[in-house]
């Protein structure tokens, strides 16, 4: 047998003009030269750019964008000047229209290509009342540049922090709380924390803000238990961010990239920050999980909840259930609601969560939903609605055989990830239960996030 041996038409350090398609999973164009995949991020589909080539691999090559020939016609100006270097955003440079449109088409994509789905209705994507200042939650890693601190998002890729004055997607009150940062640290020489040695006091500045509430919490986190000038930063959040209600310390010695320690105490204020999402309330910790783009969380959970189809007299699971929003959603509609999760500090705040609401139809489980699902098949729960909100990687397959088992009229699957979503329909589509309408939420306006929900079926319930 002859070996096909593939022809790379490209080199690195040489320049090509590049036809773009589509766009990848990173929000970066894609494009084909002499019918070779070339990734070049900042370009958009139908444009003709010029590419410098920086990486070949066997089947792709990686190119920088050095020129558009011929632009897109939904190409804009960012309104950000900090976009082409800022890791937060990969859209801001598409119309907001076309950013609707390309992430409908990447859900197409997933569903055809990896579920191999036909006849599935994508309905076109559910678009942010306000595509800017969103983000109800900013997390700005605080480092130096020369001898300057500086805050904000990482350049893509690397862990270089752009320094963000003004960042477009955050709520005007993180931004105030990052300037505050700025301005202390280097007015009073505060230590910033240096990862590569794990030297220095402060590592992040994170704001939190409930958006119905108006009330916002400023979390520092610090390598060290001591942090100086501590009185000096508190008067001065206090005084210049609006609707401050909680200042947090938090503590993490350790070198790793997660964000936040273990310990954390209150310096000012209160524990947590109250919210409002579709007239149940809601306390935020500084380690709570919650939404952050609380408009279109409500949008996100009335879909799901109209999927799941509820009259009142059903029992409905709400798997992968964080601090229990969704299945309070549910509980409104619904006999009996079990949430499972499996970090406990969040089940605690579904508790507390459901009985601040006066929710006394629910029932949270602790644990993985590989264990906990097939313990409540044994314990005979059988509902008629299973609502299911993953993380990215999806759902362990043998999580979606125990609903199959379950036999429940309707799954309803909340996802952030077009590929590992596509995968699991597949899965159910096997099992009897049939993909029915998709309907993607932005609820990550100017990034190449998109959630979508889905409304399955069992198949001879129709
Ligand atoms: C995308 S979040 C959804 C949270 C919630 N539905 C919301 O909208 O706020 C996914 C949740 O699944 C939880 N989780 C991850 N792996 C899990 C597992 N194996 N079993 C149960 N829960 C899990 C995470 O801790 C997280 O709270």
């Amino acid at each position: 047998m002859t070996k096909q041996v593939t022809v790379i038409p490209v080199q690195k350090g040489k320049s090509y003009k590049v036809e773009v398609t589509g766009l990848g999973h990173s929000g970066e164009g894609v494009g084909r030269y002499e019918g070779f995949t070339v990734f070049v991020p900042g370009a958009l589909p139908g444009e003709t750019v010029v590419a410098a080539i920086t990486e070949v691999k066997k089947n792709y090559a990686k190119g920088v964008l050095s020129k558009v020939l011929m632009p897109s016609p939904d190409r804009v100006e960012p309104l950000c000047a900090l976009f082409h270097r800022c890791g937060g955003c990969q859209l801001q440079h598409l119309s907001y229209a076309a950013q609707l449109t390309v992430k409908r088409q990447q859900v197409v994509d997933a569903i055809m290509r990896i579920g191999k789905l036909d006849g599935v209705v994508v309905h076109p994507t559910l678009p942010a009342p306000n595509p800017w200042y969103y983000r109800n939650k900013m997390q700005f890693p605080v480092g130096l540049a020369g001898n300057r601190a500086v805050v904000g998002c990482y350049a893509q890729g690397t862990h270089d922090i752009v320094d963000t004055e003004h960042c477009y997607i955050q709520h005007q009150a993180n931004n105030i709380i990052a300037a505050v940062m700025r301005d202390v640290v280097n007015k009073l020489g505060i230590a910033t924390y240096d990862e590569r040695t794990g030297k220095g006091v402060i590592r992040h500045i994170l704001g939190r803000v409930g958006t119905a509430t108006g009330e916002v919490m400023a979390v520092i986190v610090t390598a060290t238990r001591e942090l100086p000038h501590r009185e000096r930063l508190i008067a001065k959040l206090t005084k210049a961010v609006p609707g401050l209600v909680s200042i947090v310390q938090n503590i993490n010695p350790k070198r790793t990239n997660v964000i936040l320690g273990e310990e954390t105490s209150v310096i000012w204020g209160k524990e947590t920050i109250t919210d409002r999402l579709g007239g149940f309330v809601f306390q935020i910790s500084a380690r709570s999980f919650f939404q952050v783009n609380t408009e279109q969380t409500v949008r996100l959970y009335n879909k799901a909840v109209e999927y799941a189809g509820l009259t009142g007299v059903e029992t409905a699971i709400d798997a992968y259930c964080g601090t229990g929003t969704i299945t309070l959603f549910l509980a409104k509609r619904a006999a009996k609601v079990y949430g499972i999760e499996v970090v406990e500090p969040a089940v605690r705040d579904a508790w507390l969560n459901a009985r601040r609401n006066g929710v006394d139809n629910v029932d949270f489980i602790v644990g993985d939903a590989v264990d906990v699902m097939p313990k409540l098949y044994k314990s005979g729960v059988r509902p008629q609605a299973i609502v299911v909100d993953p993380p990215r990687a999806g759902c362990d397959r043998r999580v979606l055989e125990t609903f199959v088992r379950m036999q429940p009229d309707r799954i309803v699957y909340v996802s952030c990830n077009p590929a590992s979503l596509a995968r699991d329909l597949a899965v159910l589509a096997e099992c009897g239960y049939m993909t029915r309408e998709i309907q993607p939420v932005d609820m990550f306006p100017q990034t190449s996030h998109i959630e979508c929900v889905v409304s399955l079926k069992r198949k001879h319930s129709e």
